[in-house]
């Protein structure tokens, strides 16, 4: 699919992400902070995973999760807003791949690609991360057929699930704070 219908609402996928000061804390701010966004609806959310460091070793554990919204702006205004949460939370951009307060990427919106340095559609990287794909399979539906069939094979081509523990259950119900255990 080529054009791109903002009048209509959309789901988004963002990956979430977390290794500095009270991770889990940082991570429900986002949440909220996300659908408190007047155009922006938190639908689902994904359990929270401790997950080793990938890609830069020499960092703390990371904690990650997902979610599905619901969204009518254009997604690179979405991607815009998530980055404008992350510098509310104290994001610094030091080292690539390195510790972070919270990191916010948009995953997937189902029929879209596109690939513009500021924005890649599906996440380039999703496949072969298996901190990705864990929480997102919490919240896949079949539904959602390309993301759905995605996070399933990358998941089958995965070494498995080892580095990655679950830390807490969550669950979202509209209009209130994400609840976690
Ligand atoms: N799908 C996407 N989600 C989030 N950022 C994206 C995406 N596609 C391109 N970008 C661009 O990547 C830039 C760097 O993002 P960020 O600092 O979160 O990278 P990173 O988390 O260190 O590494 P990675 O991109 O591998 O997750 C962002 O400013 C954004 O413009
Ligand atoms: N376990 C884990 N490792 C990472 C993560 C992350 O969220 N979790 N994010 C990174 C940059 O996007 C690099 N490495």
């Amino acid at each position: 699919m080529n054009g791109y219908q903002t009048s209509e609402k959309s789901e988004a996928y963002i990956a979430l992400g977390a290794n500095l000061g009270d991770r889990q804390a940082t991570l429900m701010e986002a949440v909220t902070l996300l659908d408190q966004h007047p155009d922006i609806q938190v639908e689902r959310c994904s359990n929270l995973y401790e997950t080793e460091p990938v890609g830069y070793m020499n960092q703390p554990a990371f904690l990650n999760m997902a979610l599905t919204v619901s969204t009518r702006l254009q997604p690179i205004e979405l991607l815009r807003a998530m980055l404008e949460i992350e510098n509310q939370l104290g994001r610094v951009r030091d080292v690539r791949w390195g510790p972070r307060t919270v990191d916010l990427d948009l995953i997937w919106m189902e029929g879209l690609q596109l690939d513009t340095p500021e924005l890649m559609l599906p996440h380039p990287r999703m496949r072969e991360r298996a901190f990705v794909l864990v929480p997102l399979s919490d919240i896949v539906s079949p539904d959602t057929s390309g993301l759905y069939n995605t996070v399933k094979s990358a998941l089958a081509g995965l070494d498995g699930r080892e580095g990655i523990q679950l830390w807490t259950t969550c669950s979202w119900h509209s209009g209130s704070a994400p609840s976690v255990n």
